[in-house]
């Protein structure tokens, strides 16, 4: 039987939470990441450590079948490459940014400037929908020091919380695109792989639709369960069960991680007592 290939960043912000992503789906891997190449206890799955950047082009050559890779570098050189899932972690931006003492009104203040960035494809296609030319120095990091040392007007890279054009004086002035970890899958893929890449996303969807939820117990009079029942929205609809306390019930819920804060104080309003939230490892709908 053919074995599904994943590709993970071998080491860098995407790497944990990847490793992360495939234990919580059952897909356990024998050795460490010193290892390049790993085989995963009882499944059709080996696991490839490769650089992030290094990825699209495995995933054109079908060299591995799928990947947990940025998004956006998916589209600085993924070209053909769909994407199965977004895995909701590793949010940011890719941003341009100008020296704070520029006077920036807009993109056409980037006429004939030199824009520094590790994301060339990226940045020439938004240059060239908004009929912008400029010049472009491709560097593969500290992207940001490049207009204090001289060598750019400007830079484009990701932006996360900030802080680093903040260290470096700069200020974002255009936000090209937002990107977070993704499901990555080749373009060349066997009926065969299709049908694991299917389990392993259905088992991704589960994991991941547990992360947004979290279960909910809770006691209440019976003469309030009407209302408390208003406040939960639930799967299907609430479970209540009678307490050996006569006039009680035991409330159990799923309710999604946002709004928890906010019905927790609605269900206290309501009479609730004895509130229990706990973590939801996976969700089958
Ligand atoms: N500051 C950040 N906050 C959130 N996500 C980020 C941040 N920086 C990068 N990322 C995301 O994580 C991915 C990997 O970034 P990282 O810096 O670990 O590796 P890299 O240098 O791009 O890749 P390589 O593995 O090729 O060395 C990026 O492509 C992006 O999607
Ligand atoms: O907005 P912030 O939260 O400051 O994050 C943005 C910074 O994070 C990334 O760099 P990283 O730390 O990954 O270093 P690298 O350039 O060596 O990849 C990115 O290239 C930015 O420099
Ligand atoms: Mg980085």
């Amino acid at each position: 039987m053919s074995k599904l290939r994943i590709a993970v960043q071998k080491a860098g912000r995407l790497h944990d939470e990847s490793m992360d992503i495939l234990k919580d789906i059952g897909v356990y891997i024998d050795n460490g990441k010193d290892q390049l190449k790993a085989s995963a206890k009882g499944f059709p799955v080996e696991v490839f450590y490769l650089r992030n950047g290094d990825i699209p082009q495995y995933l054109k050559d079908g060299v591995v079948d799928a990947a947990i890779i940025g998004e956006n570098i998916l589209i600085e050189k993924g070209e053909g490459i769909t994407i199965a899932e977004k895995l909701g972690f590793s949010s940011c931006k890719v941003c341009i940014a100008v020296p704070k003492a520029m006077k920036y009104n807009s993109i056409k203040d980037l006429e004939g400037k030199r824009i520094a960035t590790s994301y060339p494809n990226t940045v020439q296609n938004y240059l060239d929908k908004n009929g912008i030319n400029a010049h472009l120095h491709i560097i593969n990091g500290s992207v940001e020091i490049a207009p204090n040392i001289g060598l750019a007007d400007a830079i484009c890279d990701i932006v996360s919380s900030g802080s680093t054009l903040f260290k470096n004086n700069l200020k974002e002035v255009e936000t090209i695109l937002k990107s977070e970890a993704v499901l990555a899958v080749s373009p060349i893929l066997s009926e065969e792989k299709q049908a694991i890449l299917d389990t392993i996303q259905f088992r991704i969807q589960s994991v991941l639709k547990g992360r947004q939820s979290k279960y909910i117990l809770l006691n209440a009079p019976n003469d309030k369960i009407q209302d408390i029942i208003n406040v939960l929205p639930g799967m299907k609809s609430p479970t209540v069960l009678p307490l050996a306390e006569a006039g009680w019930s035991s409330v159990h819920s799923v309710i999604s991680k946002n709004e928890f804060w906010n019905v927790i104080e609605e269900l206290k309003k309501n009479g609730a007592q004895g509130i229990l939230v706990c973590p939801i490892e996976k969700m089958v709908l």
